[in-house]
């Protein structure tokens, strides 16, 4: 069956369907440059909705290992690649054809993902329908920038037992956030984002990770004098969505860029100590750099590439954030140091020693 990408500029692009749905699919198109990773990518929370296209000739020739997920399942709404590999894969992995088929997603192969992406770098993020070819065009449906309710927990679960209590502040985390806290000797409990004041406090934490998510953190903004609240009164960490919020909250506003960072190569520099690293993105929005005057909030990353904001400190309270993943899964781990210095602080308090 042939399958057809058509983009809101009007350009269309053809190759193979794949998968055992057959309707149409439709969300913001972005693509992801990273060599491997794609596992995560399709996975991780903050891609939910989106049709992602792999900059990356060859996918899937790994095969999907479950304990590389970043979720329960596929968070993309459709993938596009140049090509699918569709050979044998080593025991225990599942073929990425067998994966996306079992979990109604489309995959179209076959396209020429040199020019798609040409296109979104031309024209920026835009809306795209995946579709068998033949099939006229569903009407452009606006699409909805508010999406953490469909992917954050409804309740409170603890895991680890560990000395020092992290409060994961759920807008569709990745699993290896958790991992990163458990492997440093952290209990965490997982918390949804719309949790109340008093029970957060009646959890007895000991700091707060605002997560990575989907949409735009603008869609949070009721929640914000809420969140001010918890970070003057607990050490934070924010990634991604968790850093854009904790910037709105201090009264910085946020932007999107034309066609965002997703991969596994953008050097950020560390504006402290001038070191260059390598870093792990998946995100449209980022925090305007003129907004922070108004702000208590200084830089503490910004991306060699584009002068973006990727992360801030408070001079004077224990909040750090990074716009990028120090998790990096996939992507370098190179930016431990962020854990590191989120943790140092309440594992001193605590009088325990640090794992990392
Ligand atoms: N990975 C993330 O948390 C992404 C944050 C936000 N949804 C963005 O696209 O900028």
């Amino acid at each position: 069956m042939k399958g057809v990408l058509s983009l809101s500029n009007g350009q269309t692009f053809t190759g193979t369907w794949k998968g055992t749905v057959t309707q149409d699919v439709q969300g913001e198109i972005v693509f992801f440059t990273g060599m491997t990773g794609y596992e995560e990518v399709l996975t991780d929370p903050s891609y939910h909705g989106q049709i992602v296209v792999f900059s990356y000739p060859l996918i899937g020739h790994y095969g999907i290992q479950t304990d590389h997920l970043e979720s329960k399942k596929i968070q993309a709404a459709g993938v596009i690649v140049a090509e699918a590999y569709d050979g044998y894969v080593e025991k225990g992995a599942i073929p990425l054809l067998t994966y996306i088929a079992e979990q109604g997603i489309p995959l179209i192969s076959g396209v020429d993902t040199r020019s798609l992406i040409q296109a979104i770098r031309e024209d920026g993020t835009m809306q795209a329908v995946m579709s068998l070819e033949g099939k006229p065009l569903p009407a452009w449906e606006p699409i909805s920038t508010f999406l953490v309710p469909e992917v954050t927990a409804t309740t409170v679960e603890t895991l680890g037992d560990g000395p020092v209590h992290i409060g994961l502040i759920d807008f569709g985390y990745k699993h290896s956030i958790l991992q990163a806290l458990l492997d440093r000797g952290c209990k965490v409990s997982v918390v949804p984002y719309t949790l109340e004041t008093e029970e957060l406090d009646s959890l007895g934490l000991d700091g707060l990770l605002f997560s990575n998510g989907p949409g735009d953190p603008k869609s949070l903004t009721s929640y914000l004098e809420r969140y001010k609240d918890w970070t003057e009164r607990y050490p934070s960490l924010g990634i991604c969505l968790g850093h854009q919020l904790l910037a709105l909250a201090y009264g910085a506003t946020t932007t999107k860029l034309s066609f965002g960072h997703r991969g596994a190569n953008h050097p950020v520099m560390n504006t402290k100590t001038n070191k260059v690293s390598m870093s792990s993105q998946n995100h449209s929005y980022v925090v305007e750099k003129t907004s922070l005057a108004s702000t208590p909030l200084s830089v503490l990353y910004k991306n060699v590439n584009d002068s973006s904001i990727e992360g801030l400190y408070h001079p004077e309270l224990p909040i750090i954030t990074v716009q990028f993943h120090p998790e990096a899964a996939p992507g370098p781990a190179e930016h431990h140091e962020v854990f590191t210095t989120f943790l140092f602080p309440i594992q001193q308090l605590k009088k325990v020693s640090s794992h990392a």
